[in-house]
């Protein structure tokens, strides 16, 4: 199975072109005002509409009210939510059933003991995205820039398909990789010159590596 690359937060028409032009698989727009990467939902349906097929579009909320989910669902039709906040399995179901595609829940990671919320999210959630734990004093539970200790997924047993994400860039993505299994890697950060700001070169740079990897494991797998 082909390795998914997301690349997410992204806010401009450029750098959305840039993605896509380079194979990004899904291409993330955060919701969420505190972030810097937080669209209005004009600029939602402005993007959305560049999309137009070329990659899976993931709209990023955090424990957002159906007011909002519909009024994200009308601007940008998302092909996925991803729920970035402490949304329970119960509002897991209720999105689903409600706005009937498919959710990838976040789940925060530090140490080990986070990994007792999977059961009941595997549950009900088509995929899940595993991010570093944010700080505390954090304005945002995600997109700061931070991995989290990869080793602690060295011996997952999920039938669900995932994705690893968390302070990844191109030169830790593959280790990032070896190390969890992932089937998709996930970035924000690691591909911005600033905070909110996306960088084309560093796009197309993590964009080369993922595929790289995804290359290497295959000869592998095919000796
Ligand atoms: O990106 C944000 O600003 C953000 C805000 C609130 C919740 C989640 C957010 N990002 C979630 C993502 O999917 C990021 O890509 C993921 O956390 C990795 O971010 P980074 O470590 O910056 O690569």
């Amino acid at each position: 199975m082909s390795l998914l690359v997301k690349i997410c937060g992204l806010s401009t028409r450029e750098t959305l072109q840039t993605a896509l032009e380079a194979g990004a698989d899904m291409v993330g727009f955060v919701f969420f005002p505190p972030s810097p990467r937080h669209l209005s939902l004009e600029l939602g349906r402005d993007l959305g509409r560049q999309v137009s097929g070329r990659a899976l579009k993931v709209a990023l909320t955090v424990d957002a009210d159906d007011a909002t989910l519909d009024n994200i669902m009308d601007a940008l039709s998302p092909d996925i939510f991803q729920l970035h906040g402490k949304e329970s399995v119960a509002r897991l179901r209720d999105i689903k059933q409600r706005f009937g595609r498919p959710v990838m829940k976040a789940v925060p990671i530090a140490t080990s003991a986070d990994l007792a919320v999977l059961p009941g999210y595997a549950a009900v959630a088509d995929r899940i995205l595993f991010d570093a734990r944010a700080p505390k004093e954090a304005t945002r539970p995600g997109g700061l820039g931070e991995p989290f200790d990869w080793h602690l997924l060295e011996n997952l047993d999920l039938k669900l398909p995932y994705m690893v994400s968390g302070g990844l860039h191109a030169d830790n993505l593959a280790e990032a990789l070896r190390v969890t299994r992932a089937g998709g890697v996930d970035v924000s950060s690691g591909v911005e010159s600033a905070p909110g700001v996306k960088d084309p070169q560093m796009i197309k740079a993590f964009i080369r590596a993922a595929r790289a990897t995804q290359d290497a494991s295959q000869e592998l797998s095919v000796r």
